[in-house]
């Protein structure tokens, strides 16, 4: 990202084919993602496959990709992304790749060029630790899991 903190460079394998990813109205998070695939795909129950999207991408530094799943395919297929949200680095040079997992009973099918996943773009940070001996109190302290709202 040269000059331009909202741009990203891309290359699509397949550009004939597909669009660039595009977010769908003015105030979407995410990009639908495409199943880059030459035949259809079918899941039976439980089975997962890793879908290529034929995208290629430079994210610059300070920035990641979230994979997460399309609440459409999840509420009417049962399809949701297996690791989600997928975690695509900056350093990373690779195809992006969708997991997706079939959880409902009946054996689902992809077809080439169906929106199988959404991408966000978002700020990350990385840290440095501070070893410490103690950590500050709280109110919360140590409870958690389910610890507020009892009498
Ligand atoms: O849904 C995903 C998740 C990851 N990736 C790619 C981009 C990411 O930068 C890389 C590594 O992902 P992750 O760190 O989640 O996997 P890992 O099992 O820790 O592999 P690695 O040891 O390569 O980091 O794989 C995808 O294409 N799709
Ligand atoms: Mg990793």
């Amino acid at each position: 990202m040269a000059n331009n903190k909202n741009q990203i460079r891309i290359n699509i394998v397949n550009q004939s084919a597909f669009p660039l990813p595009a977010y769908a109205t003015e105030g979407a998070s995410g990009m639908d993602l495409r199943a880059n695939i030459e035949a259809p795909v079918s899941l039976g129950t439980l089975e997962r496959q890793l879908i290529p999207t034929g995208l290629f991408m430079e994210i610059p530094l300070g920035y990641e990709a979230q994979i997460r799943p399309r609440s459409g395919l999840a509420a009417k297929q049962g399809l949701t992304c297996l690791n989600t949200p997928g975690t695509i680095d900056a350093d990373y040079r690779g195809e992006i790749k969708v997991i997706l997992v079939n959880l409902s009973n009946e054996t689902q099918t992809i077809q080439p060029g169906d929106r199988i996943a959404q991408m966000v773009i978002q700020q990350v940070e990385q840290i440095q630790w501070q070893p410490v001996e103690a950590l500050s109190e709280t109110l919360r302290g140590a409870g958690g899991f389910g610890h507020t709202g009892k009498n």
